[in-house]
């Protein structure tokens, strides 16, 4: 534990605990995104190694009136994870605890799937379905609704048979379809804001290997196929979409027995193509209207440049063979929506990034120019029989396709388009009745649309949220954005004060996070707060206003210190 900037009323808080758990955390921890978008300054970086260190720093907090966040690998691209507060990483609590005969496996909630892949396989076991990587954290994929591309597979979390959680109280509960079912489907999306994800446990499948096959194809070939095999003639289908070319590569794979076969050497694509499409990415900042021949020029090399002119083929270990090269720190702005709307939004979004004016797409793309691929991804919630997570974005009654525009930052800096881009994509992923996915860069929605969205479901897991964390422990500016959060009800809700430049080189653009917490921290006086249920004292709510309008004095005297 490093102590030597450590806020004394933590420290005597802290010695109040059990010394015999450790409580380790460093102060001067620099948090950032993997894409370095956001960065912030947490007042402690925890990493604990086992629960009853979990439920310590988690009534440490409460004692000392800090948010918590928890961390995973911090690939969420948004400032979902940002704080100024205590931020809580459990890379060290990343243990596979149990695996039983029938595949069940039971995992610490910091585990990388990558890691928990390479256990697994000694055991001949892997996960169902992965996503674009497998750096993320497995709480993390869970709180997000993270997915992969299939339509024979929901959410990667619908393996998931139950979860352990420390609530905000310290109180370790466990949920699951048959035990605390609203708190399950609560914390299948949790953004983080129920409490700390300490245990999984979920359904693994024997490891296989898959082949797969690449191929360039027309636009207008995607689009007449999409309802007749483009997604169903293979288990895993994924499409990346070139938007100038109106062309697109198609990757399709499917569990198999054949020997392994590695992906074919390409000099070019391997690692001189990365140094080009970087290079002319940042050059297109400049000048934007060249992405069009960037487009042509970088695919072609890679994919051929007519469809059906190069085939690639390989056969992996499905750990390895469905993940892929996502670049360069990028934006990402990723929605749901029912997959037969795909050819219509696709249509309309091509002929308005190519300049048609009848899209009905209420802004203009003069002199805009995006990068490439657009990805085009699908998965099928509905076949799975266990309870939904209430803030599943997915279609309830039928498959899903996900839209993903990504816009590369070339050397981390911003491209040029990304708001008139983002504003468009935006209005007409809202007009097809779309919603975003959890963890990307959607800025356009606000907490009441959101709730009208999700109605319902929005409702009950506010109220799971609100019984299992009264005052806002797990909750900051981003869930405030875009969840109908009553924050004057929530003392520990962590507000933005500032957004600026985080003053360390080689950051590009991004951008440093300040939370509010830390103007509130010095009147955090010796002895200011009691907790709530001690006799005579004042609420945690009184508390927090007394500190936070400069009154600590009153408070002192209601508590009688
Ligand atoms: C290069 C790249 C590729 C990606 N590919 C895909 C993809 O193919 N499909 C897709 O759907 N998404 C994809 N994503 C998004 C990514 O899967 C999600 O953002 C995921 O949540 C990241 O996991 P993480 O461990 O980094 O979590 P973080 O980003 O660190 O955290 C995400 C959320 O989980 C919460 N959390 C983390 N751990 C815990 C815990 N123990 N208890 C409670 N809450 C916790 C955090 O508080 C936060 O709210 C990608 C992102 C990147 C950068
Ligand atoms: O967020 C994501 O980033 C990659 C695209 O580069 C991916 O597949 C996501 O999902």
């Amino acid at each position: 534990m490093s102590s030597t900037s450590m806020d004394p009323f933590i420290l005597r808080e802290l010695a109040k605990l059990d010394p015999a758990v450790p409580f380790r955390s460093s102060t001067d921890h620099l948090h950032h995104t993997w894409a370095k978008t956001f960065f912030s300054r947490p007042e402690l970086y925890i990493r604990p190694q086992s629960i009853p260190e979990i439920q310590q720093l988690v009534t440490l907090a409460r004692r000392c009136r800090r948010r918590l966040v928890t961390v995973g690998s911090g690939h969420s691209p948004s400032d979902l994870t940002c704080t100024s507060s205590w931020l809580v990483n459990l890379d060290n609590f990343d243990r596979i605890l149990d695996i039983d005969p029938s595949g069940t496996v039971t995992v610490e909630a910091g585990i990388r799937l990558g890691n928990l892949g390479a256990q697994l396989e000694k055991h001949g076991l892997t996960l169902p379905n992965l996503g674009s990587i497998d750096s993320q954290s497995i709480a993390g994929v869970i709180a997000t609704g993270t997915h992969g591309s299939s339509l024979r597979h929901g959410l990667l979390s619908e393996c998931i048979d139950s979860l352990g959680l420390v609530l905000a109280n310290g109180q370790f509960v466990r949920c699951s379809p048959t035990n605390n079912i609203d708190l399950f489907r609560a914390g299948l999306v949790s953004l983080g804001a129920l409490g700390i994800v300490v245990e999984v446990t979920f359904k693994a499948r024997p490891s296989f290997n898959i082949a797969w096959r690449q191929e360039r194809y027309s636009l207008g070939r995607v689009l007449s196929e999409w309802s007749t095999g483009l997604w169903t003639t293979h288990e895993f289908v994924r499409v990346w979409w070139l938007p100038y070319e109106k062309g697109a590569i198609v990757w399709r794979a499917d569990k198999t027995d054949q020997p392994l076969r590695a992906p074919p050497k390409n000099f070019y694509g391997d690692s001189l193509g990365y140094h080009i499409y970087h290079n002319l990415l940042a050059l297109s900042s400049y000048f934007p209207r060249i992405l069009p021949w960037v487009e042509w020029f970088v695919f072609g090399m890679q994919y051929g440049f007519r469809a059906g002119s190069t085939v690639t083929e390989a056969v992996e270990p499905a750990r390895e063979g469905l993940l892929m090269n996502c670049l360069y720190s990028q934006f990402v702005n990723e929605w749901a929506l029912p997959l037969e709307k795909g050819p219509e939004a696709i249509s309309r979004l091509s002929a308005w990034l190519n300049g048609d004016p009848t899209t009905g797409i209420p802004f203009s793309s003069k002199d805009l120019w995006v990068h490439c691929p657009v990805e085009v991804r699908v998965s099928d919630t509905t076949l799975n029989d266990k309870p939904r997570p209430f803030l599943d974005p997915t279609s309830p009654d039928g498959p899903t396709l996900y839209l993903n525009a990504t816009l590369y930052r070339p050397y981390l800096r911003d491209p040029p388009c990304r708001r008139r881009y983002y504003e468009a994509f935006e209005w007409l992923m809202r007009d097809l009745g779309a919603k975003p996915h959890w963890a990307k860069n959607f800025h356009t929605l606000g907490p009441q649309e959101l709730a009208r969205t999700y109605g319902e479901q929005m409702d009950a897991w506010m109220k799971v949220r609100n019984e299992v964390d009264p005052e806002g422990m797990f909750v900051g500016e981003w869930h405030r954005r875009n969840l109908p959060l009553a924050d004057d009800g929530l003392p520990l809700l962590e507000r933005e004060h500032e957004r600026r430049r985080p003053g360390v080189c080689g950051v590009g653009d991004g951008v440093e996070w300040v939370g509010d917490r830390r103007q509130a921290l010095p009147l955090a006086m010796e002895g200011a707060y009691t907790e709530p249920d001690s006799p005579g004292t004042a609420t945690s709510e009184e508390s927090f206003d007394l500190l936070a309008r400069g009154e600590a004095s009153i408070l002192l005297e209601k508590s009688g210190s």
